[in-house]
């Protein structure tokens, strides 16, 4: 459990946040200035809350009443920030050995070999920094914060410097620290598919006061609309498990109780069991059975509201067959003619291609499904 209750205030800033989550990855989500970094430099000890307390696994950093305030060094906090923040002058392995130096005696010898492995860059121990690319370098950074030993560790848009292709490169190895590891993870990001893919709760922050809180689906999902960031996405998850590789086509093929779900992507595997993001304005819906169309993505479920606004667009919310919701963005002209209202059967459009692959979280182990 990640528990944190804190207030401070700067000249032109108000922190007064408080949220409770299970371990798994917390996302800290939010525009710029609502708070996000100032939270990530509490829970390290780089700051001070004026009043508040923070837990972590039942140990408890800072308790301001209680006078408690845990020093940087013995928090057991790994940082990885968007640079890296390599020592140049040092080799790779220079660099892990250098974090391991941080794990307190008690801690056990930290397991060098597992942790090189479980990153991939053991043919990079003897390359300088500035030789990798940047995908390589955050791996070694994750590596030199895990070999200290951490109790939890806290990323602060550790892709926002690299290309798609470099944090696809990244985000299996976040997923095998949540899940083979079982290790806490604060995570910062910007990017709502970062967030769809690897959070197990979301702290939604604005203004330093935390406005929602809880599953990806509940926060940023088809159940909450936009609660005043007019550049959030309205997305929808499915979950569903892989049921076949087409490797020669690049896609993978789900099964939904709905219908199939073709994904594009190479990583995944017959058997994972995948939550999918699903941007409201790339849904389209039809009232009958489509034939001769090139989506192969066709859902069926019945509607359960449309929501009416004043703009040209609205949303359509669909309850798939077999559970899961998805959200459909709709000219009202379209809704208008094809007579789209309450109750009414119908198939979800979903193209593959629209699917970002950043977005589609995979578990390979139950318990942190759903
Ligand atoms: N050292 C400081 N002194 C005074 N104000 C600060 C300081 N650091 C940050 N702030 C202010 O505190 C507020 C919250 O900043 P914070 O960095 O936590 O936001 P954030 O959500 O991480 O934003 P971003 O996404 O842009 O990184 C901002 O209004 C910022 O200007």
């Amino acid at each position: 459990m990640i528990e944190v209750s804190c207030g401070l205030v700067r000249p032109r800033f108000v922190l007064d946040a408080s949220f409770k989550a299970p371990n798994g990855c917390v996302a800290l989500f939010g525009p710029s200035g609502s708070g996000k970094t100032t939270i990530v430099r509490l829970l390290a000890g780089l700051e001070r809350p004026e009043r508040g307390r923070i837990v972590v696994g039942g140990r408890t950093l800072v308790d301001t009443e209680a006078r408690i305030d845990v020093p940087i060094h013995k928090r057991r906090v790994g940082l990885v920030f968007q640079d890296g923040q390599l020592l140049p002058h040092l080799s790779v392995q220079q660099n892990l050995d250098y974090g391991r130096s941080f794990a307190p005696r008690d801690a056990g010898i930290a397991p060098f070999d597992a942790v090189v492995d479980l990153l991939g860059i053991g043919h990079l121990l003897k390359a300088r920094p500035a030789t990798l690319s940047g995908g390589e370098r955050q791996r070694v950074s994750i590596g030199r914060a895990l070999l200290a030993a951490p109790r939890l560790l806290v990323m602060d848009e550790p892709l926002a410097s690299l290309d798609t292709a470099r944090k696809l490169e990244i985000l299996p190895f976040v997923e095998r620290l949540r899940d083979e590891l079982a290790l806490p993870i604060v995570y910062v990001s910007h990017a709502v598919e970062e967030v769809a893919r690897l959070a197990t709760t979301v702290v939604r922050l604005s203004e330093g006061r935390v406005v929602a809180e809880g599953s990806p689906g509940d926060v940023i999902g088809a159940s909450v609309r936009d609660a005043g960031d007019a550049s959030f996405p309205t997305l929808s998850f499915v979950s569903a498990k892989v049921v076949r590789e087409r490797p020669e086509f690049s896609v993978v093929i789900l099964s939904h109780p709905a219908g199939e779900i073709v994904l594009p992507g190479s990583t995944l595997r017959q058997g994972d069991l995948v939550r999918v993001a699903i941007a409201a304005t790339n849904v389209a819906l039809a009232v009958e059975e489509p034939r001769g169309i090139s989506v192969r993505t066709r859902l069926r479920g019945r509607i359960l509201r449309v929501e009416e606004g004043p703009g040209p667009s609205v949303h359509v919310v669909v309850e798939l067959t077999g559970g899961d919701r998805i959200v459909a963005s709709l000219t009202r002209l379209a809704v208008a003619d094809l007579d789209i209202a309450e109750g009414r059967d119908v198939f979800a459009l979903v193209k593959a291609v629209t699917i970002d692959e950043n977005a589609v979280a995979t578990f390979r182990r139950d318990r942190n499904a759903g």
